[in-house]
């Protein structure tokens, strides 16, 4: 590891995407890789927000906005580690929220195709999202604005491919 890394010479990112993109998979070994702090957002979420998607209901703008806040403020606790947060963070509107506790987060967006993440969902044992929430999803993304600090990945390759990705463009 570059001394810069062990001195906490980069931003806080957030892995974000629709449900199954893979951001808890990516998030984790990235946290690993740059031996920084990592929480998941699906743990900040209440326990009320993760009974109504497992039976199927979207949350909507205003119940996810709690959520937000958590996640905001763990960033904005690790800003001078850096750190990795996976969180879905599908709106521009949720992303600025987050900004507000951290203004330097570097968003990653982990994009792939309806099918292929469906399929991966599909795939996964443990876990409440079920697959059906994943149009809502869709419906409910808007992808990074020319404006914010980020970068887009596609996710048809190996998770140690995607983090060696996100290293290469996000990393000094
Ligand atoms: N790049 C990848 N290639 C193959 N399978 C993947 C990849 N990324 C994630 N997966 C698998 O797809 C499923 C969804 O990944 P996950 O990390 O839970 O996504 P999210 O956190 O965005 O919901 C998991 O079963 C995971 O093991
Ligand atoms: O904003 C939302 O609707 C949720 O946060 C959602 O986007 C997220 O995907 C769930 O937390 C499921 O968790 P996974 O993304 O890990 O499937």
């Amino acid at each position: 590891m570059s001394d810069d890394q062990a001195s906490g010479m980069f931003p806080p990112i957030v892995v974000m995407g629709v449900s199954g993109s893979g951001k808890s998979s990516v998030g984790a070994l990235l946290a690993q890789y740059l031996e920084v702090p990592f929480v998941d957002g699906d743990d900040l979420h209440s326990a009320a927000d993760i009974a109504s998607m497992a039976a199927g209901h979207p949350l909507d703008d205003a119940a996810r906005e709690p959520w937000l806040d958590r996640c905001a403020d763990w960033l904005a606790e690790h800003r001078a580690t850096g750190a990795v947060l996976p969180c879905s963070a599908l709106r521009r509107s949720y992303r600025d929220r987050i900004r507000r506790g951290c203004p330097t987060a570097e968003f990653v967006h982990l994009v792939g195709s309806r099918d292929l993440i469906a399929s991966r969902m599909v795939d996964r044992t443990d876990h409440f999202m079920p697959v059906e929430l994943l149009e809502s999803q869709f419906e409910t993304l808007e992808p990074l604005e020319a404006d914010e600090r980020g970068i887009e990945i596609t996710i048809d390759r190996p998770v140690t491919a995607i983090v060696e990705r996100i290293v290469e463009q996000l990393i000094p």
